[in-house]
């Protein structure tokens, strides 16, 4: 589905993502974790080709990211709120991603309808603009977008931060439904360490930019983590 190559990114001459080669596979589900400025943010836009990488390359099904934009079609993604668009309502939002993705009113009732516990009442029906939102609803909105269209690829930067406990548990639990029942692969960040190993196959390990261990999460996972991150 992913594969990075001799991926590089400098800023004024430091690097701050270096990866010779990740690759994720098709359904799998990925959880990227690592201090401040360890290189996730970067690492994703490079993927998403939002910044260009120094020097390397990110394909998706085998495309240059940076040459097709095919992977468009299937990936969906919620990086910041700048995914959003501020003057819209929600409803409009979602009606404008559907619209790109051939789907119908009908469709995108059904496909929010996960959602609602998430939403909390908070997001739908409140006659407000996007920009008028708290940052957690503004999250919960890009959130749902980026999955309304069941994209084989998601891709989310932080998607705990700024949501309240009740909207993180709800948020792991349609993670991983949307892994479970749509065979979803996910590229996750997060500082959250116990939703991240939770809802993720595989945890990747960013410091400093480099990719310092790779490894299949099993029981032990969160503790070994967690002994990791203590210092
Ligand atoms: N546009 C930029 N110009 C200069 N430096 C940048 C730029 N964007 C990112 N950086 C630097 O690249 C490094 C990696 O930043 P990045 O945001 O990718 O880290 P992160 O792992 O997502 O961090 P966080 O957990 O704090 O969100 C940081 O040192 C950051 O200051």
């Amino acid at each position: 589905m992913l594969e990075v190559r001799n991926i590089e990114k400098a800023y004024n001459g430091k690097t701050v993502v270096s990866i010779p080669a990740l690759s994720v596979a098709t359904h799998e589900t990925v959880g990227v974790v690592g201090n401040n400025g360890a290189g996730k943010t970067t690492l994703f836009r490079m993927i998403l080709d939002l910044i260009r990488p120094s020097d390397g390359e990110v394909f998706l099904k085998g495309l240059n990211v940076m040459q097709s934009g095919a992977w468009k079609s299937y990936t969906g993604s919620h990086l910041d709120e700048g995914f959003l668009i501020d003057y819209l309502t929600p409803e409009e939002y979602f009606r404008f991603i559907g619209d790109l993705h051939g789907l119908s009113d009908g469709d995108i009732t059904e496909r929010l309808a996960p959602f609602l516990d998430f939403f909390n009442g908070e997001i739908l029906a409140q006659r407000k603009y996007i920009r008028d939102f708290s940052k957690g609803n503004q999250k919960k909105i890009g959130v749902a977008a980026a999955a309304l269209f069941n994209p084989e690829l998601l891709i989310l930067d932080e998607p705990f931060a700024n949501l309240d406990p009740s909207s993180q548990i709800r948020l792991k639990n349609l993670l991983k439904t949307l892994r479970d029942q749509h065979g979803m692969a996910i590229l996750i960040s997060s500082h959250d360490l116990s939703h991240v190993t939770e809802v993720c196959e595989r945890i990747i390990i960013l410091e400093k930019g480099q990719l310092i261990q790779d490894m299949q999460t099993t029981e032990n996972t969160l503790q070994e983590l967690e002994n990791y991150f203590t210092v």
